[in-house]
């Protein structure tokens, strides 16, 4: 059966099971703007996940959308302003010394304006899309950047280790 994802909720529910629901939640985007061969990607440069390539994103603020906040923290890091862009993922990740679990909710930009430039935040780079840093990303991008590329959207859960780095189990599919 194909489930189109068509809206962040629904897509939410595809996944959600009793334990998943009791925890706290906190909103996150992910955004990585796309060209024919290659994907813009930011090296995080402080807080959380710093030293890693990633794309681009953030906390979700209360008085906007998960679009309008995908969008915001693009431009905010990349100097980008997507004036189109298509949901393609829902992740979720449990770290075992943190009760909330982050909800992360992916997107792709092919159509976007302005200069690319490097923020306080970010250093961005453009990969080819079939040779990726992955060495230098998380542990979970890996595992779901083949159904980004291939378009197909996709729901996962992954449960790190307190080091961030290892998982130790994950739930992957396409939607
Ligand atoms: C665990 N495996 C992971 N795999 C892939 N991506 C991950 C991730 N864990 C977090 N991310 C992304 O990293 C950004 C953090 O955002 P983060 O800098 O904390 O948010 P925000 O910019 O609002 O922070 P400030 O509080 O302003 O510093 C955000 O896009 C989020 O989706």
């Amino acid at each position: 059966m194909t489930v189109t994802v068509i809206d962040a909720r629904s897509a939410a529910q595809q996944v959600e099971d009793a334990e998943h629901q009791r925890l706290p939640h906190r909103l996150y985007t992910l955004i990585f703007p796309l060209d024919k061969t290659r994907v813009l990607l930011g090296m995080k440069k402080r807080g959380f996940g710093s030293n890693k390539f990633n794309g681009f994103g953030g906390k979700v603020e209360p008085n906007e959308s998960i679009e309008q906040g995908a969008i915001r923290e693009l431009r905010e890091e990349s100097g980008l302003c997507a004036q189109s862009v298509d949901k393609c993922g829902l992740l979720f990740f449990y770290f075992e010394d943190d009760p909330v679990v982050m909800e992360v909710h992916v997107f792709v930009t092919r159509e976007y304006v302005g200069d690319v430039q490097e923020t306080e935040e970010m250093r961005p780079q453009w990969f080819d899309i079939h040779d990726m840093p992955f060495k230098q990303m998380w542990a979970d991008d890996p595992r779901w950047w083949p159904y980004l590329l291939k378009g197909q959207n996709f729901a996962g859960q992954f449960w790190f280790k307190a080091d961030q780095v290892t998982i130790t189990h994950e739930k992957l599919r396409a939607l």
